[in-house]
């Protein structure tokens, strides 16, 4: 089983706009909503493409439930912890194809919700499963969480994927967990500089998978597609050049696919190819809608995966 786990997660509320005029009211033409944060985003991809997975969130107040609702009605499962404090939302502003992308820092959890939630994790998990920790930690939240959650799936055989930023990431990577999935800034990051070269990139891949003992990296590149280092090997994945709707959400896509198919025991380059194809299908998508499986399929065929 598939377990994602989102500890700050949030709807996605998009205002379309024509204008945004300094000193003046912006008349919203459309608002759209959306249940995420990356580990439900996860979720939400892999029911899309037939898979199952259990989306573990810390959930909260009317947002909450209003999430909760959304996830219903797409037959996501979800295991939530819930809370008085409400959940955030998430503001984008869509004008036209430029989108500003507002992220709130989300509600105070309290140390016995944070013992909820792992315990949650605890009660679920089993050998053999995939545990994918997303996203940012909402406020009170210890930065080393990851790291101990990490610690604690891998001594009960599960494999652990995190995508995370900043100190929640530095912290998780000493685990090590099994894979993670950053893009350009995040791994920039952990490189310790922006490589200048995509010959440097690759070294680079391979110097901090070797740093730190993680065995898949999943570097998402955009519209340039993928650079991946898998058990000791590197892929790049081409995606084909497609009509951008939302790119929001389009990493977490790639993730999802990625493990919903190495869950299922499929080769490396088929799940790197079904994943380039659910990003891709879901830039072609508005909000964050995510992809459509028929798009994934459509799209399958233009994603080059390449072992260099
Ligand atoms: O603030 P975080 O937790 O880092 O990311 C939250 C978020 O930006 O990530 C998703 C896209 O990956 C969006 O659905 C959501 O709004």
């Amino acid at each position: 089983m598939i377990f994602t786990l989102t500890l700050n997660p949030c709807l996605d509320r998009y205002l379309y706009i024509d204008d945004l005029i300094e000193d003046d009211t912006v008349r919203v033409k459309k608002v759209s909503d959306y249940p995420a944060g990356k580990g439900i985003d996860v979720s939400r991809v892999i029911n899309e493409l037939g898979g199952h997975s259990v989306a573990i969130a810390l959930l909260g107040g009317h947002t909450g439930q209003i999430i909760q609702k959304m996830l219903n009605e797409e037959g996501v499962v979800y295991a939530s912890v819930f809370t008085h404090k409400e959940t955030r939302v998430n503001t984008i502003l869509q004008k036209g194809n430029t989108q500003y992308r507002m992220s709130l820092p989300g509600p105070e959890v309290s140390d016995e919700e944070e013992r909820k939630i792992i315990k949650t994790i605890d009660t679920l998990l089993r050998q053999g499963d995939f545990l994918i920790l997303s996203g940012s930690l909402a406020k009170g939240i210890k930065s080393s969480i990851y790291l101990e959650i990490c610690k604690f799936a891998k001594k009960r055989g599960a494999k652990v994927y995190l995508d995370s930023d900043g100190k929640p990431l530095m912290l998780g990577i000493k685990c090590p967990p099994d894979g993670i999935k950053p893009n350009l800034h995040e791994f920039s990051r952990l490189y310790g500089k922006v490589p200048e070269s995509h010959e440097e990139l690759k070294d680079a891949l391979i110097e901090v998978s070797k740093k730190y003992g993680i065995n898949e990296i999943l570097l998402t590149l955009g519209k340039d597609g993928a650079l991946c280092y898998v058990d000791n090997s590197l892929y790049r994945v081409s995606v084909p050049e497609v009509p951008v709707k939302s790119a929001v959400g389009a990493g977490d896509s790639f993730l999802a696919a990625y493990c919903m198919y190495r869950e299922a025991g499929k080769p490396i380059e088929e799940a790197l190819r079904v994943a380039g194809a659910a990003s891709s299908a879901t830039v072609i998508t508005p909000g964050t809608e995510l992809c459509h499986k028929k798009d994934v399929e459509k799209l399958m065929k233009d994603v080059q995966v390449e072992r260099l």
